[in-house]
């Protein structure tokens, strides 16, 4: 699903009224009544007191509609006009008379602190101050009205956006955000859901389709893509039948160290779990029993070194490398990496120590071959590319070092963003059992395994993440949070596959 700017939603908003033929109230009504039909949905009716603040904009004229609606299907609705300016948006006059002539009440003013209503915990707010046209921060009173409405306890829903959330920057932080229980947001999602420093405003988030124009969206350039099932599943390869196991690439992991040789364990198991055909493992002679025990499958080559990476030399021609999990980065394992990269031009995948060896050995970055894919969480990715002041400043660095050096990175995290210079890709599977040690080396493995079966790397990124994450779900369904670890996602990327393809499943 692609995720649009507030300038493109407003675009897509014109585009809309002209093709269409219709006004701009009548499309506030639909999306509107979306909200309201959700709401009702699960309120079932329910007797307890529904608090609407409504801005002056078009987002105060969607709470004056689902005000209207809940008070027409017998709802306890209380409507207060957050009364931040005297201007008022068409749409807002004309759902603040609808209001007012359909419920035969005025809505409350609220002007100054003195104005603001007790809310208790058990009462329902909607958030309709602000939606995607903020345009700086709120303040004063207004500032106060957001944070008494988070002091509560009650249970908040947003309509479209958080108030005081922008949807292009990351708020000061000082600053007064809504911090929602839920967002109906219209049309697409917003990127600042996805950001580390940001999603936490909006809480679960839904989408609702508003029927904006389908030539716009179709068309229209996205900054970014949301990376669901329906997505993930265009990307899968299905398997022919009079096919061999050569059919399916060849991946050679490369990693491990004294103390570390369970990451390879992790990864190469990953890689013939993601289906590569055969996977051969490079690590010291230390883990030679580990592996060989804890995974026949794999065939195994080691160094001259008891315990690091001191010359990756074999014979092998694999279709991927993947290097990195559990290496360490003495100076002997970087002079092994160096010769490595030296003589590999197809992409490989760099995980872990292969990221910090980079990060202190900047000159193997142009070593890099073309189209290789990184995978570092974000402090991997600090010492990469250095600091950054926010998420947004985060993304633009990334866009650059990707650019410069011809490479897909994979950033980590609650959701992983997939960036190829060009686009970025924004991942919505996985959940928090999944921050465990070692499901990183799980990824790369898979990722690592999909390259291997010819996927492009961006894709084999892709598709990769979002299978980890998918994987990561089905194990929370039968273990939770707490107990799943990462071998576990291993052990479950078998039903990961099984579900992309399943319709019926929710995951
Ligand atoms: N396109 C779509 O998909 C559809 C969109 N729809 C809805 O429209 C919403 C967007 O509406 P919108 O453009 O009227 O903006 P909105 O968020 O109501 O606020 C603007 C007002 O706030 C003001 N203002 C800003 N910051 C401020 C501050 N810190 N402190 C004080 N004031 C501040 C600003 O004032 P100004 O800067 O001019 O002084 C202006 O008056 C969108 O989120 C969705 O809910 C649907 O109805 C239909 C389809
Ligand atoms: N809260 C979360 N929600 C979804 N995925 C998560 C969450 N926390 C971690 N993950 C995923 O788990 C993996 C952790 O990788 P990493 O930090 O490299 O772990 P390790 O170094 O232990 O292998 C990443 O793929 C990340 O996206
Ligand atoms: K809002």
């Amino acid at each position: 699903m692609k995720i649009l700017s507030a300038e493109q939603l407003k675009e897509a908003d014109e585009v809309t009224l002209k093709n269409e033929g219709i006004s701009s109230t009548r499309l506030m009504e639909r999306a509107a009544s979306l909200v309201f039909s959700e709401i009702h949905t699960r309120l079932e009716g329910a007797d307890i007191n529904i608090k609407i603040f409504c801005g002056i904009g078009n987002n105060g004229g969607d709470g004056l509609v689902v005000a209207r609606l809940l008070h027409k299907y017998g709802y306890k609705v209380e409507v207060y006009v957050v009364n931040y300016s005297d201007k008022r948006s068409d749409d807002f006059l004309v759902n603040y008379d609808r209001y007012k002539k359909e419920s035969n009440t005025w809505p409350a003013l609220i002007k100054r602190e003195e104005d603001f209503p007790e809310i208790s915990p058990g009462d329902f707010c909607v958030d309709a101050i602000f939606g995607i046209g903020l345009n700086r921060p709120a303040e004063g009173w207004l500032a106060k009205l957001l944070l008494h409405i988070n002091n509560s306890g009650a249970f908040c829903l947003a309509v479209d956006m958080p108030s005081g959330l922008f949807p292009n920057k990351v708020p000061g932080e000082d600053a007064a955000v809504i911090k929602a229980n839920y967002t109906l947001t219209f049309q697409t999602p917003k990127l600042v859901f996805f950001l580390p420093e940001t999603m936490k405003y909006a809480g679960e988030v839904q989408v609702m389709d508003i029927g904006l124009d389908r030539a716009y969206l179709k068309e229209v350039k996205a900054k970014a893509q949301l990376i669901g099932k329906r997505e993930a599943r265009q990307l899968y390869k299905p398997r022919d039948k009079n096919s061999h196991k050569g059919d399916y690439g060849h991946t050679l992991v490369v990693g491990g160290s004294y103390g570390k040789i369970g990451s390879m364990v992790l990864s190469a198991k990953s890689v013939l779990r993601a289906g590569a055909g055969l996977c051969s493992v490079f690590i010291p002679k230390c883990g030679y029993d580990i592996l060989q025990t804890s995974f026949p499958e794999a065939m195994l080559i080691t160094d001259k070194d008891e315990h690091e990476l001191t010359n990756i030399e074999t014979d092998l021609e694999p279709d991927v490398i993947c290097f990195g999990m559990g290496a360490g980065k003495s100076s002997k394992t970087v002079k092994a990496f160096k010769a490595l990269l030296e003589q590999t031009q197809k992409p490989m995948l760099i995980d872990a120590d292969g990221l910090n060896m980079l990060s202190e050995n900047n000159e193997l970055l142009n070593l890099l071959p073309k189209h290789s894919v990184l995978t570092p969480h974000p402090k991997e990715l600090e010492r990469l590319i250095g600091k950054w002041e926010d998420d947004f400043e985060k993304m633009d660095k990334i866009e650059k070092f990707t650019k410069k050096y011809k490479i897909i990175l994979v950033l980590k995290g609650a959701h992983s963003f997939i960036f190829s210079g060009k686009h970025t890709y924004i991942n919505n599977s996985g959940n928090p059992g999944m921050a465990t040690a070692g499901s990183g080396d799980v990824l790369s493995g898979i990722i690592a395994g999909l390259m291997s079966q010819e996927y492009e790397p961006l894709v084999a990124a892709i598709l990769g993440v979002y299978l980890h994450g998918l994987s990561g779900d089905i194990c929370a369904e039968e273990k939770g949070y707490e107990a799943l670890i990462s071998g576990d996602i291993s052990d479950n990327l078998g039903k990961a596959f099984l579900a992309l393809m399943n319709d019926e499943k929710k995951i």
